[in-house]
C-alpha cells in the first residue's frame, strides 16, 4: 500500500501528535493507553507491547477525587521498571469521560471509559424499545463529550420501522441514527461506516439488545488472536487479564468494560437533550423557573396547546431531578464548599487524608 504511513503500535491504539506535543520532556518516561483495568492492577500499551502497571506512590498520594485515577481508554505516561512491569506516573487530560457515581457514599465518581470519540447508544426495535431510554442515553453521551450514534437493533423483529423511527423523531433531532439487523445482517455496513481506524468507539444499551453480536461481528477472526496471544507468546505473557479496549479489524478501537454494560444515567447535559424545552424556557416569566407551578410558564403553556409532548416534559423533570442528586453535580458544589472552608484543595487533601486513615482504623 504505497503511500499509507505505518502506524506504530500505538498509533493503532489512537495516539495522536495533540497527545504526542503535550509532553515534550519524556525523560525516562514513555506512552502508553489503558487497556485494561482489574482493581488497582492495570494492562497498558505501549509502542513495545503491553506491559502490567501501577499508580506510582506519589500519584496515588495526590489523588483527590477517585476519578483521577486511570481507566480503560486514558493516555497515561509510564516508566518500565526493570522486572519489565510499568509505574504509571501522569495521567493525560481526557478528551472524553464515561463516569458513574460511586456506590456507598463515596462523594466522587467513577470512571468506566475515557477518549471515547463515537458512543452507540444500542437498542432493539423489539421490546427493549423506548424512547425515554434513549433520551436518557442521549444525555449521558452529550455529557460525556463523545459524539452519539442511536443504534436501533434487530430490525428483523420490527413489523413498523417507520412508526418506530416517527416516535424518535423529537428525541434524536440531529443525532445519526442507524437501523439494523444482525440476524439478517442488514445495516452492517453502515454501522461500519462510523468505525473509523485510530478512532475509538463505545457500545452501551441495555443487556440482551445485541451489542455484543455487534462487536464480535466487527472483529470477525480477531478475537481468536486476542485470545491466543493472551495465552501464548510472549506478547501476551504479562497479560491476565482480558483486554477491554480492542483493535478492530478495520483499524478501530472498541472500549468494552463490564462497567459499560451496567452504565446507568449518572448525569447529563440536560439542555443538549432538551433543547426544544430549553428554547421554551426562554419564554417563562421567571429565569429559574421549574415549569411546574410557576404563573407565565412558557414550557406549560406548551404541553397545554400541544407544541410539546406531556411526556417528554415529564422525563425532563424526571432526569432534572435525578440529576440534582447526582453525585457528578455535588462534585462540584463539594469543590466549591472545600474552597470556602479550607482555602485550598490542598489543605482539604490533608484533612481527607487523615480522615480516610481513621476510617480504615
Ligand atoms: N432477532 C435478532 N436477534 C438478535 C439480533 N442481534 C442479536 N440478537 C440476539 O439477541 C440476544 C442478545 O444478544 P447480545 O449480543 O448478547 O446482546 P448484548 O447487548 O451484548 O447483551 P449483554 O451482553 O447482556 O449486554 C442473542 O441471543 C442474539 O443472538 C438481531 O439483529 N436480530
Ligand atoms: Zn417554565
Amino acid at each position: 500500500m504505497k503511500g499509507i504511513k505505518k502506524l506504530n503500535i500505538i498509533e493503532k491504539y489512537g495516539f495522536t501528535d495533540e497527545i504526542k506535543s503535550s509532553e515534550n520532556n519524556l525523560g525516562k518516561l514513555v506512552w502508553a493507553r489503558v487497556t485494561s483495568q482489574h482493581r488497582d492492577l492495570y494492562q497498558v500499551v505501549t509502542n513495545q507491547g503491553f506491559v502490567q502497571a501501577k499508580i506510582s506512590g506519589k500519584m496515588n498520594h495526590q489523588i483527590i477525587n477517585t476519578t483521577e485515577y486511570p481507566a480503560v481508554g486514558d493516555w497515561v505516561l509510564i516508566s518500565v521498571e526493570a522486572n519489565a512491569t510499568g509505574i504509571i506516573r501522569k495521567l493525560w487530560p481526557r478528551k472524553s469521560i464515561l463516569a458513574r457515581e460511586a456506590s456507598g457514599n463515596d462523594s466522587s465518581g467513577q470512571v468506566i471509559a475515557s477518549n471515547i470519540d463515537t458512543i452507540f447508544i444500542c437498542m432493539s426495535l423489539n421490546t427493549n424499545f423506548n424512547p425515554r431510554r434513549v433520551e436518557r442515553y442521549l444525555t449521558m453521551a452529550w455529557d460525556s463529550g463523545a459524539t452519539p450514534v442511536v443504534v436501533l437493533t434487530k430490525s428483523d423483529l420490527c413489523a413498523d420501522i417507520t412508526a418506530k423511527l416517527r416516535e424518535l423523531e423529537d428525541v434524536c433531532m440531529g443525532v445519526d441514527t442507524v437501523v439494523c439487523s444482525f440476524e439478517m445482517k442488514t445495516g452492517l455496513d453502515k454501522l461500519s461506516a462510523y468505525i473509523k481506524p485510530q478512532k475509538t468507539v463505545a457500545f452501551i444499551g441495555s443487556s440482551g439488545v445485541g451489542k455484543s453480536s455487534l462487536i464480535n461481528w466487527f472483529l470477525g477472526d480477531s478475537e481468536l488472536e486476542t485470545k491466543q496471544v493472551r495465552e501464548g507468546d510472549d506478547k501476551g505473557r504479562h497479560t491476565t487479564t482480558s483486554r477491554q479496549l480492542i483493535l478492530l479489524p478495520n483499524g478501530g478501537i472498541v472500549i468494552d468494560t463490564p462497567g459499560m454494560r451496567e452504565l446507568q444515567l449518572f448525569v447529563g447535559n440536560l439542555s443538549k437533550t432538551f433543547e426544544d424545552i430549553t428554547e421554551l424556557a426562554k419564554e417563562c416569566r421567571f429565569r429559574d423557573c421549574s415549569h411546574q407551578n410557576e404563573p407565565g410558564c412558557a414550557v406549560k403553556e406548551a404541553v397545554k396547546d400541544g407544541r410539546l409532548d406531556a411526556d417528554r416534559l415529564k422525563s425532563y423533570l424526571k432526569l432534572q431531578r435525578e440529576m440534582s442528586y447526582s453525585k457528578m453535580n455535588s462534585r462540584q458544589l463539594e469543590n466549591e464548599k472545600i474552597n470556602q472552608a479550607f482555602g485550598s484543595k490542598k489543605a482539604m487533601k490533608k484533612s481527607r487524608k487523615h480522615m480516610q486513615q481513621i476510617k480504615r482504623r
